[in-house]
Order: structure tokens, then sequence, then C-alpha cells
């Protein structure tokens, strides 16, 4: 793991090259501002960019989590001694000195960080006070990850990793010279993982599906194959295996250069194969948590018979850190009509976790479960339409990747099932393209001026409309119907969804974050009674478009905080197409408001809403806000299209 500590004092333009950290794969950002208020806290989070806040975690402040979707806390040890909320954040971390303070902390937290490692960069005459010898042993007792903080630097990062050290914490290595913190940051070599697993030539799946997931998702990838398959994405001919002393030998040539943290396991011929593999890992790297993607259908070659193999899978399992079978592998390892709880007691008995594959479905959502001795999970995520070949792959490496960066078991696996879903959804093959899944679909919102919101008209059905508004040259359309079914929304919804991917227009849903799901559109507008964004957020991942309402200052900082990609700000002046208004904006309403938003530095896409008139268009614009939502204007006319060739033309000369 690679973990850096913001500088203690601000420096010009900190937040820039935090975010430019982010960007080129920095997953753990500690905020530490010894003493600083809040406000200071939060200036920072605000221009860092929403993608990235769930990267960070705070030493100071700990409701700033919540309120910005970041990732967790830090602790002192000495607040670590009272500190009851564990369960609470999705991530805990502690500072320590020593490896007695690390075995008698009240609870196991993510990661400590153990101080000074060596002697500091930053502090003056900080000294270290371990010899490699004290951490070498210290670390070998030590169940807790441990990250070396104190006097780190591109020097001696790879001399922590082979004395055990799970990461490096980065400070003044980076910040004594801020103009060089990025390219020293790129000095360090990243994580790497290893999955163990068959060669697919199509590489959807298998050992080179894998390897793209691991570097997709900034960890470097290592491989070893476990078979030689004959497949492609349709057809599997067949398999030729190594045998466990040719998949151990490539390990031991990886193992002479690398210390894995975790270690994914795929296709393998049989039990015995597995048993002497998963020995052979743990021998060597006693550290190393082992991931096991069972694949058992009957070409993998493993044999069932009256459960002879049943004890030996009972005793490996208990060295693998996490299964992730579907239900099929699990009828197959377990027994039939086994429901989440049983799981969990052989979870329990054997010391593992379990990550359910599909493992509770509702029609929209995809849902996976993550069984583990104390706890149930369950994360939904949106479904994707076209199945592709090697997802069960591309899954359990993603969860390893996200463990490799330090992310806890439950994130790592909410994260990985997110990685999937964008996967799936990327393109409409059997075979997926990785590189594709980052892509946010926000960067252009400020440059489209007008979104056309449907509404119901006596003659004029609302596919009808877009086609009108986008021939007219609108590339922004937000699908609103009020009190239609679900199949309603949805048949209406497939149909304009076509016409905007024929315009190449964007495709938003009023109010229902599954129904985006479903019809993969572009994004949700949400309101005050919606779903908060936050949440919709955690299901739908970077690549979708979330809008907010609001009607004040205040909610507009609460939307910005809750990550929105633009904001609805309304109604400008009555109208008879919502009901419940909030109170009437008027000119002077978003002149406040925009002012207010530049004093602080929010720069949100803001489309006025309600009642907008053509000659409202240019003074509307002139209060600063960066677009128009219109229904009545575009509808209600006789010719819609040419109204909003007029309505645009006033948007584009202003
Ligand atoms: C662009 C835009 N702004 C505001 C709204 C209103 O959303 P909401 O407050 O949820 O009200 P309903 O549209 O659901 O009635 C919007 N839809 N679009
Ligand atoms: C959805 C919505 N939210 C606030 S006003 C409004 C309706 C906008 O439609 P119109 O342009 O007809 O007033
Ligand atoms: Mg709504």
């Amino acid at each position: 793991m690679i973990v850096v500590i913001t500088p203690p004092y601000r420096i010009p333009d900190e937040e820039v090259i935090v975010n430019s950290l982010f960007k080129n794969g920095l997953h753990l950002l500690h905020l530490r501002k010894p003493d600083a208020e809040r406000v200071v806290y939060e200036r920072f989070i605000q221009k860092i960019e929403p993608c990235f806040r769930e990267r960070i975690i705070v030493h100071d402040h700990f409701d700033l989590v919540e309120a910005y979707g970041l990732r967790g806390i830090h602790l002192k040890s000495k607040q670590a001694e009272h500190f009851g909320d564990r369960k609470w954040y999705a991530h805990v971390s502690v500072s320590c000195h020593s490896f007695k303070e690390i075995a008698t902390l009240p609870f196991t937290p993510d990661y400590v960080f153990l101080s000074p490692v060596f002697d500091s960069i930053s502090k003056q005459g900080y000294k270290s006070m371990f010899t490699p010898d004290m951490l070498k042993e210290g670390l070998k007792k030590t169940s807790t990850p441990v990250i070396a903080l104190g006097g780190i630097s591109a020097d001696n990062v790879t001399a922590c990793r082979k004395l055990g050290f799970r990461g490096v914490a980065l400070l003044g290595y980076l910040w004594d010279t801020p103009s060089e913190a990025l390219s020293r940051f790129l000095k360090i070599f990243p994580d790497e993982t290893l999955s163990i697993a068959g060669f697919d030539q199509s590489s959807g799946a298998g050992v080179t599906a894998d390897i793209k997931t691991f570097e997709c998702c900034r960890v470097y990838g290592l491989g070893v194959a476990s078979a030689i398959t004959f497949q492609n994405q349709n057809e599997y001919l067949g398999t030729k295996w190594m045998s466990p002393g040719e998949i151990i030998r490539q390990c031991e040539v990886l193992c002479r250069e690398f210390t894995p943290a975790y270690v994914k396991i795929g296709l393998i011929e049989n039990f015995d194969s597995l048993a002497q593999v998963v020995d052979y890992l743990t021998t060597t790297l006693p550290k190393v948590k082992i991931i096991w993607d069972p694949i058992l259908k009957a070409s993998a070659g493993f044999q069932f018979h009256n459960g002879e193999n049943m004890e030996t899978i009972q005793n490996i399992l208990g060295k693998i850190y996490l299964l992730t079978p579907n239900r099929n592998e699990l009828e197959i390892l377990f027994g039939n009509n086994l429901e989440a709880e049983g799981l969990q007691r052989i979870a329990k008995q054997l010391h593992t976790n379990i990550l359910w594959k599909g493992g509770h479905n509702t029609e929209a959502l995809a849902s996976d479960r993550l069984i583990t001795g104390e706890e149930i999970y369950t994360f939904s995520v949106a479904r994707g339409k076209h199945g592709k070949h090697g997802t069960g792959c591309v899954l359990s490496s993603a969860v390893t990747s996200y463990l490799t960066l330090g992310y806890s078991l439950p994130e790592a696996c909410r994260l990985g099932q997110r990685y999937v879903s964008d996967f799936i959804r990327g393109n409409d093959t059997n075979l997926g393209i990785h590189s594709r899944i980052h892509a946010t679909a926000t960067a252009n919102l400020h440059e489209i001026p007008l979104q056309y919101i449907t509404d119901h008209k006596e003659g004029t059905p609302i596919p009808e409309q877009v086609e009108a508004v986008c021939k007219g040259g609108c590339r922004w359309i937000q699908l609103r119907m009020k009190e239609v079914s679900r199949e309603e929304f949805i048949r209406t919804g497939n149909a304009v969804k076509e016409i905007c991917r024929r315009y190449n227009a964007l495709f938003l849903i009023n109010d229902h974050v599954d129904i985006a799901i479903e019809l993969d559109a572009d994004g949700v507008h949400l309101g005050k009674e919606d779903m908060n964004p936050l949440e919709a957020r955690k299901i739908l991942g970077y690549s979708k478009i979330i809008g907010g309402t609001c009607n004040t200052f205040d909610d507009v900082a609460e939307r910005y905080r809750q990550q929105v990609d633009y904001i609805g700000l309304g109604p400008f002046r009555f109208t008879s197409t919502k009901k419940r208004l909030s109170p009437i904006l008027g000119l002077e309403g978003y002149q406040q408001i925009t002012d207010k938003c530049r004093e602080a530095g929010i720069h949100l896409p803001i489309h006025a809403i309600g009642g907008i008139r053509e000659t409202d268009i240019r003074p509307i614009l002139d209060t600063g806000v960066t677009g128009i939502a219109l229904s009545s204007l575009l509808k209600d006319n006789d010719d819609i299209t040419e109204k909003t060739k007029e309505v645009l033309l006033q948007l584009k000369t202003n």
C-alpha cells in the first residue's frame, strides 16, 4: 500500500498536486492538519475531485466522512483506547510507536502506522527507534497490516516491503519539494498482485483477463499459468493442465523479486493441486491472503466421488481468505439449499469469507453477498444487460486489486462489483474492454446549455417530443413521467433512449435510480424527496451523471458535498408543470446564489428551471447560471423543433 499524508501546514496548490497524485494511482490520502479547524479540512476536500473523495481518510473532524462520502478516519493510539465506533466507519487506522502498542489496541484497525521507522525527513531530530532486526521480528508476530512511516523515500521502499511492512506512508519525501511531489511519487513501484489461472486465448477470462483488471485498478499484475485452455469467448475446446510442480516453479521465480500481499487463484486441476499450491504460497509468503475463485465445471477436472474430496477442501478452505463462488459452485462445494445464514456458519467454522456472486437478486439490481463470520453484507449495483465472457474472473481480480490497494474486505467487494458492472455496461459484446471503465460521463456538462424535461402532452407522445427537440439541436433530455407505471416508464424510456443515442444527446431519468439502471441511462436527476445522491453514487459509480434540485445556497452547498454533477436551481417563477413548488427565486434569487457559489469556490454547472419564458433567457444567464431546463416553453409550441432552435440561438449568442 502506498499512503500519502498531507503536509501539516498549507502549501500553495496542494489540492492540485493531490488531485494529480490521485489521477496517477494514489488510493490512500491521509488528510492531517494538526489543530486545524473544520473549515480548513472542508476547503481542502471541496477542491478534491468528487470521484477521489472516497480515497480520503481524515485525522480530525470525523463528521466530514458522512457529509462528503470520505473513506474513513485515523486515530492516535490514545484515541483508539476509548474508541467504540469501529463498526460505524468503513476505514479506521491508528498511529502507533511500538509493537506493544499495536498488540494492545482494543480492536483491529484496517492498518496501523508504525513510526519513526527511519530518521524523519520532515521532523528535525525525530530519530528512528528500531533496528532492522527489531522490525523484522515485530512484523512477523503482528497480524495487523503495518505501514512504515518516518523517513520513507523511494530509496527504502523495497527494503520496507522486504522487512514485512504491508506498505509505506510518504510525507516529507513528497512535500519538502512540492513541485516534485508527483515525479517522486511515480518513482515508487505500485503494489503488485498475482493471479494463478488458466490461459484463455481470447483474454476474456483467465490470467490475461485478471492482469488487465489489475492494471486498470492501478495494481501491477503478475501471472502464473495453471493451465493452457483452448477457448474463445464462445467455445471451450479443451485444457492442458500444469502440474503443481510447474505452477510452483513459476511462483518461485516471481517470489525471488516480489512479495504480493494477495494472490488470486482461478482454474486449477483438482483439490490436490490446489492444496499443494496453497501450501507453497502460505509457507513462502507467510502473510499472504488467498482469494480462490472456484471454477468447478466438469471441464475443470474436479471429481466428486461420493464426497471423497470434501475433507481435502475443508482443510484448504481454512487457508483461503476469500472464496468467490456463484450459486452453482456453492452447491457443489457445500450442498443444496444453502442460504446466507447457513453459509455464515460454514464461514465461521472454516475461518474464511465467502463472496456469493449473484447471491441476492432483484429485478433491476444485481446483488452480491459477502458472508463473513461476523456479518452478512449485500451489495447492489446496476445489472448489466449484455453478459460477458469471464465476468467471474474479472470480479474476483477486481476485489483482489482493491484489497491490495488497502480497502477493507466489504469495501473491496463493493468496489469490485462496481468495476464489473461498469465493465459489463462498457460495450454490447461478449468481450469487454477494461480501458473504457473509468471514463466519467460528466466532463462536458458546462457546455450543454439546454435540458429538455419531458411532460405529458395530449396528441404528442413523449418520444415524438424528444425527437423534435433533438432535431432542433437539444442534446440533454430528462425523462420525467409522473404517475405512470414502471412498465410504461420503461417502455417510453427505451424509445427515448434510442432517439438520444441517435442524436448523441444525454439521457437522464427523473427520480428513479433503479429505472436509470435498468435502462442504462446516462444518469438521474434527484430532488429532495428522492434518493440521497451519495447513496445513488454508491450504486451508479462515477460513470453516470447525478443531478440534484436546489432552492437555496445551503441546498447547493449540501448537494455539492453529496457529489452531484450539476444542479437544477429553481423555480424561477410559478409553473403548473410541477406540484409542491419551492419558493420562487426570480432573478435576484439566482444572482444571490450564484454570487455565493463563486465566493465558496463551487463551480458546478447550474441549470435554471421553472416557468422560464423566452425573454427570461438572457437575464437568467446574466446571473451566472450555466444553462436552463425547460418543459412547457418547448412542449407547448406548435413547432417544437423551431422553438428549440430559437432558444438555443439565444443561449449560444449570450
Ligand atoms: C434540472 C432539474 N431541476 C429540478 C428538477 C426538480 O426535481 P424534483 O425536485 O425531484 O421534482 P420532480 O421533477 O421530481 O417533480 C428537475 N426534475 N430537473
Ligand atoms: C420539474 C420542475 N422542477 C421545478 S420547476 C419544474 C418544471 C419545469 O417545467 P416548466 O419549464 O414547464 O416550468
Ligand atoms: Mg424528483
